[in-house]
């Protein structure tokens, strides 16, 4: 096994360490050989094409010929992942040899991002702020920022009452060196009961219950406000004027280490300020990429530590130390000049067993940013991600100076957090009209221009010169919330399709722009993402081109006796298996690939399908879609069913009807096929990809005919697709036939 030791100086402990995976030389051998077998088949459909005897025969095998290149373009980009993963070790043992004090600890701000307290409850929010405020480092070095899009009282109410409880919490975490430090995670998890623990567990009821009646009534009510600051920060909320599109800044200063604030063992408290930037109708206000680059610039003129660490709301922490295995990377990076952040995988609670959904996306956040650790970097995943804060300000060697020099990463403050001169600058820069004229979201902070920010700023940032590295720690750092219905499964993807369409199409294009910027190999890695809404198009050509051929007994793939048969079949296992093998040495099981790829066909019908749809109504101006945020609200019995494994759709949806269509032809099809058995000399393809299909979509028949509870499939979008199933089949006679 190859091991690099990452250079140090001379008499200094290693802090961390990396090497190269095993299979590497097996994955480029085998690159080799696949892309002779994708030369062959496009070798075949040429072949075919030329010899087509027919305008029929012509357009299908065009069509396959467009699918499959395709198919070859989307498997050449991802072996970017395969030509040099590395993997990362860290040694917390020798960081307390370089940081012998206090003092030594480089500062950290932490931004919490939340947007709407409906679909966002608060509680959980707190929860994701209250598991970093407990982590083992020093408070005095430690901000947390919250940033609420919602411009919600209901949210700032949870967070004073966080405040308060993280008192108690924080002494109680650090005294008994837990581990769980995300206060709903332990109390769900097997802790020992002791007067103790049965006491914070009050206090923790209580201000769940305070938070929760508070949100029932839609509105903090006199009755829980208990001081003349507390009063005066409300008012603001209740002012007539004041809606969610529309409001001044509220900057709320909740802890402040510096000051009295303390915990009930005596020690410092973080710092913990809420904030709600100004919004108006007439200004844009760019989504999580706008709100983070607000708290870039409120945390600068507060705190400005070199250090930032992104976190959605749906995130929390799940190790204290975290912040120490990042320190042994920026304690001594590989590569000093250049290194941006440090992306850690995003990694979530509640799953169930075979990951019906494909939830993990293990791939995108666990494989794939191995892969690409070893060439220029991970890219940015929107949360678990420490920034030097220095990248959001240009290139390595090409700083760009933000337009008031207190914003600048190197700037040190001096004021006190709520000193009235910090506190007029901080709403300044908090303004909604702030970024006119300035670098904000093209050259400096987080990047504005798509629906994906994380995927478009990570990609700006590599292309400018900057390295990330990708750690994956055994236990995971932070865990998150999933969406539990397809619904919210795919529209969610859906976003992120628009959103990797505006960058796929932008004068920063990864094919474009990247190649340039990054270089071949580092940029495909990028394109891989970038295009895959083209995924619809051989994902729908697949499901219903060989399902009618085979009800019109037209057979457009070779015979098994056939040569170019054996081609076929080792292009689709040698895909797959590979896709498989890698899945299930990343140390998850079959049941989960399979449920993974079961998902990818899905979406190849549904949301790339649809995100493409919205993507072209957006650019013509017919339509905008906006960042339309994924509910993190469990319905009880929809939880049930998803523990069950057992699929929910539920709701009248567009992208259930392509879908069920795909279901139903491939049914039919495999059916007559059946019972035409004897006569399907040729048809062994046809037949197998019918049931592929049909296997791939047992939960939508099932969904369709046999189950009554609020999940199934609506009976609407059943009629539907049955009704244009027909009319595609007829359709097809006339077309293939006449
Ligand atoms: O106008 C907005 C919209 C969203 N958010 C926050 O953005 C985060 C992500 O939103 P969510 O609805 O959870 O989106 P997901 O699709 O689950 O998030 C993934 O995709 C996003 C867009 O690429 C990334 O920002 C996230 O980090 C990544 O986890 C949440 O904390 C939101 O509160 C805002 O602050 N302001
Ligand atoms: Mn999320």
């Amino acid at each position: 096994m190859a091991t690099t030791h990452t250079a140090s100086p001379a008499g200094k402990p290693k802090l961390h360490s990396q090497r190269k995976l095993r299979r590497t030389y097996f994955n480029r051998a085998f690159a080799a050989v696949y892309s002779l077998a994708i030369l062959a088949l496009v070798y075949h459909h040429v072949l075919a094409l030329i010899q087509s005897k027919s305008f029929l025969s012509f357009s299908i095998s065009i069509s396959m010929l467009f699918a499959d290149l395709i198919l070859a373009f989307m498997w050449t980009t991802t072996q970017s992942y395969h030509m040099n993963p590395i993997v990362r070790q860290v040694y917390l043992e020798n960081l307390e040899k370089v940081i012998t004090s206090k003092e030594d600890f480089p500062g950290l701000d932490i931004f919490i991002c939340t947007a709407d307290p409906y679909k966002e409850p608060p509680l959980g929010v707190v929860n994701t702020a209250l598991s970093v405020m407990a982590y083992d480092y020093p408070p005095e070095k430690l901000s947390v920022y919250v940033s609420d899009d919602g411009g919600s009282e209901l949210t700032l109410f949870a967070f004073m009452e966080a405040a308060k409880f993280g008192r108690s919490w924080l002494p109680f975490c650090k005294q008994n060196n837990i581990v769980d430090r995300c206060p709903d995670a332990y109390f769900k998890s097997a802790y020992s009961s002791s007067s103790e623990t049965q006491n914070i567990k009050e206090m923790y009821e209580k201000m769940r219950t305070k938070i929760e009646s508070v949100m029932e009534k839609g509105k903090v009510t006199d009755e829980y406000i208990t001081s003349e600051e507390e009063h005066e920060a409300f008012s603001i909320f209740q002012q007539e004027s004041f809606t969610r599109q529309q409001h001044p800044s509220v900057i709320q200063v909740l802890l402040e280490s510096g000051k009295d604030d303390k915990d009930r063992a005596g020690n410092s408290m973080p710092n913990l300020i809420y904030i709600s930037r100004e919004k108006s109708k007439s200004y844009p206000h760019h989504f999580k990429a706008g709100a983070l680059n607000t708290l870039l610039r409120v945390s600068a003129v507060m705190t400005n530590a070199p250090i930032v660490l992104t976190l959605d709301c749906d995130m929390f922490s799940n190790d204290p130390k975290t912040v120490q295995s990042v320190l042994c990377y920026v304690m001594d990076p590989p590569d000093p000049a250049k290194l941006g952040y440090i992306q850690f995988p995003q990694m979530y609670h509640g799953l169930n067993k075979a990951d019906i959904y494909g939830s993990e996306f293990k791939p995108l956040f666990q494989m794939n940013p191995v892969g690409m650790d070893g060439i220029k970097g991970p890219n940015y995943v929107g949360t678990g991600c420490f920034f030097n804060r220095r990248v959001f300000f240009g290139g390595p060697s090409s700083f760009v100076q933000p337009e008031i020099p207190e914003l600048g990463p190197d700037f040190t403050v001096k004021e006190p957090l709520d000193s009235p001169l910090t506190k007029s600058r901080a709403h300044q820069v908090a303004a909604c009209n702030y970024e006119d004229q300035t670098h904000w979201g093209s050259k400096i902070g987080f990047r504005y221009g798509s629906l994906v920010e994380d995927y478009y700023t990570g990609f700006r940032l590599l292309c400018e010169g900057w390295h990330s590295i990708f750690h994956h720690p055994k236990r995971p750092a932070f865990l998150g919330d999933i969406p539990i219905s397809l619904h919210d499964v795919l529209s969610q993807n859906k976003r992120w399709c628009v959103g990797l369409l505006e960058v796929a199409f932008s004068k920063y294009s990864t094919i474009t722009f990247g190649v340039k910027s990054m270089g071949f190999l580092a940029s495909h890695g990028f394109t891989h993402i970038a295009f895959w809404p083209l995924w619809s198009i051989p994902i729908t050509l697949y499901a219903f081109l060989p399902a009618l051929a085979l009800l019109n007994d037209i057979c457009i793939f070779p015979k098994v006796s056939d040569p170019w048969f054996g081609l076929y079949a080792f292009l689709f296992l040698g895909a797959y298996g590979q896709e498989c093998l890698d899945f299930i040495l990343a140390g998850s099981s079959f049941e989960r690939w399979r449920n993974d790829q079961r998902m990818w066909l899905i979406k190849g019908l549904t949301s790339y399908t649809f995100g493409t749809i919205e993507y072209i109504t957006k650019i013509v101006g017919i339509a905008s879609h906006g960042f339309n945020v994924t509910s993190k609200v469990i319905d009880d019995e929809q939880g049930k069913r998803y523990d069950q494994g057992i699929f929910e759709f539920g709701v009248a949806s567009p992208m259930f009807v392509t879908l069920s269509m795909a279901a139903i032809l491939n049914m039919v099809a495999f059916v007559y096929g059946l019972l035409k058995i004897k006569s399907l000399e040729g048809l062994f393809v046809e037949m197998f990809l019918a049931g592929f299909g049909v296997l791939n979509s047992l939960p939508i028949y099932e969904a369709m005919v046999l189950r009554g509870d609020k999940g199934k499939m609506p009976t609407k979008i059943t009629l539907i697709s049955a009704s244009l199933s027909i009319f595609l089949y007829v359709s097809s006679i006339f077309i293939l036939k006449i």
